[in-house]
């Protein structure tokens, strides 16, 4: 039943796809030009115009029996309610849980969760108040002034986004700085200047078996005890994981361990302790306030209807693009320098999420799944990869992200906008050039020479959202990604694929290990499976030596 009305409902989408594919965002506006005040969401303090998209109303009606047909409120319940929806690690998927109000029990197994995700805030809030306050001393009696997170992936994306994006929120004293790549200049450049008497390190793993970051903590203990000795360890390094036998061979005390649990996804945990470094820049209150905008739209989520619901349209139009577009690509442009992060941070959330060619069942999917993203805040981007998304032979949909207010503004000279209005202004048009774009007539009324005209034409056509709030505020930043968290939920369920796995990345792992000899040892191994490998082994061992 429910596969048959999944392709009845794809069939529909099908033919209105290629009924769509002649027509022009111009005329979809002229023919129905309330949709730009229409096609429009209210989710929290989120403004969303998704008019600018390749769709009529009765796309979204189709859209919305797709959704209907993948029983995404059933699913949605599921998630929330502690269901295995990870059903390749069997595991629960509760992200949602991190952010829920004290006396918002969730029972699983018999155990109130809620309190304990709010015993281990409390401990945070506890630990990093300290911190804040200086009355954390490190081994020599000195105030602790920089934190370094050594973490990768979702141990170092969500917080290394976080704290850039909430920089004006943060305590001048206390620098946090964040190590990831096993590259030893990562590790080199952030140590750069620190003071080992008063740098507290932050292990984030939630494993706490991952390589890098395992290097990293080790590098960076033999840093800090070859000037303070062995006994310093405990007063400058706390561990973030949900595995306390490792955090202890380690040599951190599980007493300074800030556990989470297997049911959060490592690209979803920057509400749990692994947003430590976070709360310790902005503190415990701000820091309840960026996880009562998760809760916000997570709630929205739950309970907006399918066609006002942000996440569930926003994740309907991705599949849409996706799916029936081919198109490959979606861009990611805050008009925002503090989310410059963000495109990134989303990498990781959709790609290792959607990034899937199996239905959940083993079958192979059949229609192209999730889209990469990628990104850079505007106006940046229009001085550099914004001439192909104007004039490419590429669709790449864009999500524009804007402010209404600054955190700090200055006036621009010799125009009476100010710097904020003049990248506000930028945002404005370019979602207006790339619906509208420029035809051949009004170039021509230019007074364009002919064998330019063609060159100058602006396709136009080319999709949008545009998503706005009145300021980055902590609230406003956890609606924002909880917004995306679901959408990539929206749509690995139409595309019945396991949103919560990443399988994908664990051969390189191996793989990484089992080449280290080719580099380490005296004699080259040379036991390869291929000669490319061999050759590229070769080259690198021969360089080496004779530099
Ligand atoms: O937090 P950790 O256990 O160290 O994992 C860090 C990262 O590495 C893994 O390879 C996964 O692909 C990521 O999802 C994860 O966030």
């Amino acid at each position: 039943m429910y596969r048959s009305a999944i392709n009845a409902a794809w069939t529909d989408l099908s033919i209105e796809h290629k009924e769509l594919s002649s027509r022009h965002l111009r005329e979809l506006f002229a023919e129905d030009p309330a949709r730009g005040n229409e096609l429009t969401l209210t989710a929290g303090d989120l403004y969303i115009d998704y008019s600018k998209n390749l769709v009529t109303r009765d796309t979204l009606e189709l859209l919305m029996a797709l959704g209907r047909a993948a029983a995404l409120d059933e699913r949605r319940d599921e998630m929330f309610a502690g269901g295995h929806i990870n059903s390749t690690e069997d595991r629960a998927v509760l992200h949602t849980a991190l952010r829920r109000p004290p006396e918002d029990e969730l029972s699983i197994d018999g155990q109130n969760i809620t309190n304990d995700v709010h015993d281990v805030l409390g401990r945070m809030g506890d630990f990093t108040d300290r911190l804040r306050s200086g009355s954390w001393r490190g081994a020599s009696g000195e105030r602790i002034t920089a934190v370094v997170n050594i973490g990768i992936g979702g141990s170092d994306l969500g917080p290394a986004m976080v704290h850039r994006a909430l920089r004006t929120y943060s305590a001048e004293s206390l620098e946090v700085r964040f190590v990831s790549n096993v590259d030893p200049a990562d590790l080199t450049a952030a140590l750069h200047g620190l003071d080992p008497a008063r740098t507290l390190f932050v292990v984030a793993s939630k494993t706490f078996t991952t390589l890098e970051t395992l290097s990293n903590a080790a590098c960076a203990r033999r840093w800090l005890t070859e000037s303070l000795g062995e006994q310093a360890v405990a007063q400058h390094f706390v561990a973030v994981s949900t595995n306390t036998e490792e955090v202890a061979a380690f040599g951190i005390d599980p007493v300074n361990m800030f556990g989470f649990w297997e049911w959060v996804g490592g690209r979803y945990s920057v509400c749990s302790s692994i947003g430590l470094a976070v709360m310790a820049a902005i503190g415990k209150e701000r820091f309840a306030e960026f996880l009562a905008g998760f809760h916000l739209m997570d709630t929205h989520f739950q309970t907006a209807p399918m066609e006002q619901n942000a996440p569930v349209v926003l994740g309907l139009l991705n599949v849409w693009y996706a799916s029936f577009f081919g198109a490959q690509t979606r861009a990611i442009l805050p008009y925002a320098q503090d989310l410059a992060r963000l495109p990134a941070y989303l990498q990781q959330l959709a790609m290792e999420s959607n990034g899937k060619s199996v239905q959940l069942d083993g079958e192979p999917v059949l229609v192209p799944t999730g889209a990469i993203l990628w990104g850079e805040p505007g106006t940046n981007g229009q001085h550099a990869f914004h001439q192909l998304l104007h004039q490419g032979t590429t669709l790449v949909p864009a999500d524009l992200i804007g402010f209404a207010r600054p955190a700090v503004d200055l006036p621009a000279i010799g125009s009476p906008a100010t710097m904020h209005e003049i990248l506000l202004s930028n945002l404005l048009a370019q979602s207006q050039v790339l619906a509208f774009g420029r035809t051949a007539e009004e170039i021509e009324a230019e007074g364009t020479s002919r064998d330019v005209v063609a060159h100058k034409i602006m396709p136009g056509n080319r999709p949008s959202t545009t998503i706005l709030a009145p300021m980055l505020t902590p609230s406003v930043l956890g609606q924002l990604i909880a917004l995306y968290e679901h959408q990539v939920f929206v749509e690995g369920c139409v595309w019945g694929i396991n949103s919560f796995d990443q399988w994908g990345v664990e051969l390189g792992k191996t793989q990484a290990l089992a080449l280290q000899p080719a580099l380490t040892a005296a004699e080259d191994p040379a036991d390869y499976v291929d000669s490319s490998t061999e050759a590229l082994v070769s080259w690198i061992r021969s360089t080496r030596t004779s530099v």
